[in-house]
Order: structure tokens, then sequence, then C-alpha cells
């Protein structure tokens, strides 16, 4: 489970400009992670060799809520998915009733607050900070988003608080998450599969309080399937915002193995179906399609074949993921995600032959030799497996610039022929042979 810091504030204090400084440009994955990019409420960040995540709750619209309502959610939401609460407020003008109301609706977490008293861009507003001692949350720290002054102490303090996490990822454990859209059944699937197995091992509850991991063993492999939908959070406000899904959705990949994507089968496939299995596909998980709601679709000879055709022809970048039809209501077919789950895992953890990886390369180029691009024409050395989750494979060439991604994908098609690689992404890492070489 990533150690999750959360920043909260009163509007205006500077949470975006502290988050954006935190992250660095050079630290930002989910830069090209497709709907979140302007958003940027969530990202990965690293501090002296520890990486954490970390969210902007000031970017998590709640909708034309009053003012105190909306940072009341913005506090909340960073209470129930943070290990620790960045509070955030403005050297400049001074304590706010609205800091007060902020730092009344965080005594009720015990989760560390570090008061940062921004916008002290020179040190000789230092002593603005001593006024917040007020909030009740012990020393505060002053910073300058602008400067970066006092973000190294801030960030110092705050991951003092990280601890040896919590082993989630044990090994020959598989993990899954369950994604879609609202309403296409992610929780009649998550109950259906969690129920039809009653040998439950345990509930793991994480470090952030509302996520329920729960691990089973079936046909003695075991499982854990990751919360996504927020189960525990019906009711609750917020539940249905679009950012705070997405935000879920990629705590939860980050966690899984492999990713159900679900979809309605009643609904056909939709923009907003797109968008999740663009993230599953920019996070690389292992991918399984899963057609929910089949016990509503007439059917005849030909519709799983059509709706196989419309899958393939919408999610082109996934063609790699196997595609399951189940109804989770009436507990049909679900058993068979099970046997697809072991599969996909086999093939996301594959170790390829190196022997069997350059001929593959060897082969293809041979065949069909790159064309010249950006002035040059690439010339491939040799290939090796770097890393496996997905697989990973870093192959050396006088200068990747001179590869099309056409080519590359071409070389992808290749080595997909080649192995059984159904359900995994598999990455390439184009290296230059003349820093690794001579
Ligand atoms: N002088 C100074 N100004 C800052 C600093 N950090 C942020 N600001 C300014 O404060 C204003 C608000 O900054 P934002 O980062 O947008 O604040 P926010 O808390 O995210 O605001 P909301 O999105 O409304 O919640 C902007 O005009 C920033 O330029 C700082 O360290 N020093
Ligand atoms: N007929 C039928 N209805 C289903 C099936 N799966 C789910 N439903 C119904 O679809 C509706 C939505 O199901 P949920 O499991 O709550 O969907 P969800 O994706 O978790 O929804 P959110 O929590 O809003 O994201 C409910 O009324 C379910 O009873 C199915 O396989 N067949």
């Amino acid at each position: 489970m990533p150690f999750t810091v959360a920043i909260v504030g009163r509007p205006n204090v500077g949470k975006s400009s502290l988050f954006n400084r935190i992250i660095g440009e050079r630290f930002s994955i989910t830069d090209d992670v497709a709907g979140v990019t302007r958003d940027r409420i969530y990202a990965q960040a690293e501090w002296l060799t520890k990486r954490f995540s970390l969210i902007d709750t000031g970017g998590i619209d709640v909708g034309d809520a009053p003012f105190l309502t909306q940072i009341k959610h913005q506090a909340e939401i960073a209470m129930d998915e943070a290990n620790v609460i960045i509070f955030v407020v403005d050297g400049l003008s001074g304590l706010t009733d609205s800091d007060y109301y902020i730092a009344k609706l965080l005594y009720k977490t015990d989760k560390p607050v570090i008061v940062a008293v921004n916008k002290i861009d020179d040190i000789v507003h230092a002593h603005n900070a001593f006024e917040f001692y007020a909030l009740g949350f012990g020393d505060p720290i002053a910073v300058s988003s602008h400067h970066g002054i006092g973000v190294g102490d801030l960030l110092d303090k705050t991951l003092s608080y990280m601890v040896e996490e919590e082993k989630v990822h044990e090994k020959g454990i598989i993990s899954f998450s369950v994604l879609g859209r609202p309403n296409v059944g992610k929780s009649s699937l998550v109950n259906a599969i969690i129920g039809e197995e009653r040998v439950i091992v345990s509930d793991i509850s994480g470090t952030t309080t509302d996520a329920i991991d729960t691990t089973f063993t079936k046909d003695k492999q075991k499982y854990t399937i990751i919360d996504t939908a927020g189960i525990k959070k019906r009711g609750k406000v917020y539940e249905n915002l679009d950012k705070y899904s997405v935000l879920r959705a990629m705590t939860a990949l980050e966690r899984s193995d492999i990713a159900l994507l679900v979809l309605d089968a009643t609904a056909g496939i939709q923009e907003q179906d797109g968008h999740v299995a663009g993230y599953i596909m920019q996070y690389m998980r292992g991918c399984i399609i899963v057609v929910n709601k089949w016990d509503l679709i007439e059917k005849d000879s030909k519709t799983m074949k059509k709706f196989e055709t419309e899958i393939r022809e919408t999610f082109k970048f996934l063609p790699y993921a196997p595609i399951v039809f189940v109804s989770a209501k009436e507990n049909q077919r679900v058993h068979t995600i099970f046997p697809v789950l072991r599969e996909v895992y086999e093939n996301f953890t594959k170790q390829l032959p190196t022997k069997l990886v350059n001929d593959t390369l060897y082969d293809a180029v041979a065949m069909n030799p790159p064309a010249i691009f950006n002035h040059g024409k690439a010339n491939f050395s040799y290939a090796t497996q770097v890393d496996t989750k997905p697989p990973t494979i870093a192959i050396f060439v006088n200068d990747p610039v001179f590869i099309h991604f056409s080519y590359e994908r071409y070389l992808q098609n290749q080595f997909r022929d080649n192995f059984e690689l159904t359900g995994t992404p598999l990455k390439f890492v184009f290296r230059k042979k003349d820093n690794y070489e001579d």
C-alpha cells in the first residue's frame, strides 16, 4: 500500500503550488494519464529515495456545495485516504476562521497533521508562523511553495511517519482490482467473487482506513481483491464524484497486478469505459475485460463474437486483454474469471529466455528492417529482459530517436506472436548502446 500524503487547506493558501513543488516535474507520473493531466490531484512523489503518493484535495471538485461544505468534504477525503495530512495555511494573511474550522474537522482523525505555513518567501517573515501554534497541531513549518524554502523540512517531518510497509504484495498472491464506470456492477462482481469463495483467509484492512483488501484462497491459489468501488463509502456525499473515483481507481491500480475492467453488456461501450481502460493501460497492469449483466442479453450464436469485435475495435490499445462474459447478479460464469486470472498472472510475471528474446528481435529486423527516421536508421544490437510485472525488455540500439512508433508497434506484435503474453502489457525500454558498451 503506498504511503499517502494529502494536502488540505482553505482556498488560495497555495495547496496546488505546494503540490506542484513537491512532485516536481521529474517525479510526476500522472502527467501523461489522460484526464488527470489538467486536474493534477494525485501524483507519485519521491523524497530522499522514499516514494509516496500525494493528493491535492483542493483539486477535488465537490460540486456547488457551500464553501464550508466543500472544505469539509475535502478534509474528509484526506482523513479517509491519507497516512499523513499536510494542513496548509497562509502566512501572509494570518489565521482565519476557516482555518479553525478545518482544524476542528481534523481533530477527529488520529492521523498526524502537520501545519505548513505557506508564502513565507522571506526568512524575515518566519515569525509569522508562530501564531499557527494556536491550531493545536504542534510546530508549524514555514514554507514558500514559490521558492521551495522549507519544503525539505516539511517532507522530512511528513515522511518520518513512514514505517516499513506491510507487505501486501506477498509473493505468489495474485492481487487484482475491479474497475469500471458507475453502475456497471463492480460491487456486485466483488460480492459474487468473494461470496463464491467461502474460504476467506483474512480481511486485511490497510493502513488507510477505508481500503479493504480481501485475501482468499481458491484451488490452492491465493488472491487479494482490492477494493475500489468505495463499497464502504455508500451514502457519503463524495462517493460519485468523478475525480474522486479516478483517484480511487489509481490508488487501486498501483497495488494491483491485474485489473478487471467491467463493462455493462446492456449499455454498450461508453466513453467513460475508455477512460478507465486508458488508466489500466498507462499503469501497465494486466487486464481482463469482464462483460457483465450477460443475463439481460438476448443471445444467439453470434452475440459473443459481436461483442468481442466491438470491444476490440474500441479498445485498440488493449488487444492483449482476454474477455469474459458474466452475470454478477445471477452468479453465472463468475467462476470462469479465475483460470483467466491465473493465466494472466503467469504472463505478467513471466521470464522470457534471453536467447529467444534475441532471436525474436533479429528475425523481426531481418524480416522488416527499419526505415530512415529522424535522419538515421535504427541499428539494433541485442535485447534482454530486465524486469517483470509486466515483462520489460531492454533493447539496445544505436540511438532510440531513430525508432518510429510504428516500428515499435511492429516489434511489439512480433514479440506477442512469439511469446504467450495474453493479458499482460509488454514494455520496451530502448537504450542507446554507446552509453553502455566499450
Ligand atoms: N508569495 C507567495 N505566494 C504563493 C505561494 N504559494 C502560492 N502562492 C500564491 O497563492 C495563490 C493561491 O495559490 P494556489 O496554489 O492556487 O492555492 P490553492 O490553495 O491551491 O487554491 P485553491 O485551488 O483555490 O484551493 C496564487 O496566487 C499563488 O501564486 C508562496 O509560496 N508565496
Ligand atoms: N441483471 C443484472 N443486473 C446487475 C448485474 N450486475 C449488477 N447489476 C445491477 O446493476 C446495478 C449496479 O450494480 P453495482 O454492483 O452497484 O454497480 P457498481 O459498478 O458497483 O456501481 P457504483 O458503485 O455506482 O460504481 C445494480 O442495480 C445491480 O443489481 C448483472 O450481472 N445482471
